[in-house]
């Protein structure tokens, strides 16, 4: 079950989500909107290795918009910062953005029970395209879960996403040992 505009407003009353910055405008029928933050972030290797830690740059998105290139791929950061302590939260892109040729994430935007960060986007674009800080650039759903939780994500010793940043975050596979 996906929470609508009313549930997710009682369980913000409630303390369950958490989402700051917060603005009633941005509440839709069943998903609250998310803007792009001020960074974005590059790999510095031209050939990342999934064992290795892979080094990104993080850089400032200028007043004037960045142009975001086909073939590369380019880590974002929500502006919003979320907790959300009883639902799964979903980051999913916004159709204008979709229609844009812009992709926010190269994998299911799932979060976890108990995540309480922003969000980092996983960007690629089809066309050349200019983007802008605070442009709105996704949107969360919440799903109501069956079964009491063990383990919350800001509980779990080994999760890698839990350090709050307003920057984006490399990929931390390599503290995965295979
Ligand atoms: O596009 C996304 C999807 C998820 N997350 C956050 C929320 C989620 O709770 C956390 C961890 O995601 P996931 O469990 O998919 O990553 P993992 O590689 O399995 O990390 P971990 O081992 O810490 O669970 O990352 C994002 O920032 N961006």
């Amino acid at each position: 079950m996906i929470l609508t505009d009313q549930q997710i407003l009682a369980e913000i009353e409630r303390g369950n989500i958490v989402i700051e910055p917060y603005d009633r405008t941005c509440l839709g029928t069943n998903s609250y909107d998310v803007h792009l933050g001020r960074y974005l972030a590059t790999y510095r290797d031209a050939v990342l290795d999934a064992r290795k830690h892979n080094e990104i740059d993080v850089f400032e998105i200028p007043e004037e918009g960045f142009v975001l290139q086909p073939g590369t791929l380019y880590l974002g950061v929500t502006e919003e910062y979320t907790e959300s302590h009883a639902h799964v939260p979903f980051l999913e892109g916004k159709s204008s953005v979709g229609r844009l040729g812009i992709d926010i994430h190269a994998t299911a935007g799932k979060g976890d029970i108990g995540f309480c960060n922003t969000w980092t986007l996983e960007i690629s674009v089809s066309m050349p395209v200019r983007v802008y800080h605070l442009m709105p650039v996704g949107q969360l759903i919440y799903f109501a879960v069956q079964g009491d939780v063990e383990t919350f994500y800001n509980r779990k010793a080994n999760a890698k996403y839990n350090e709050r940043t307003i920057k984006p975050v490399e990929s931390m596979m390599w503290k995965n040992r295979f």
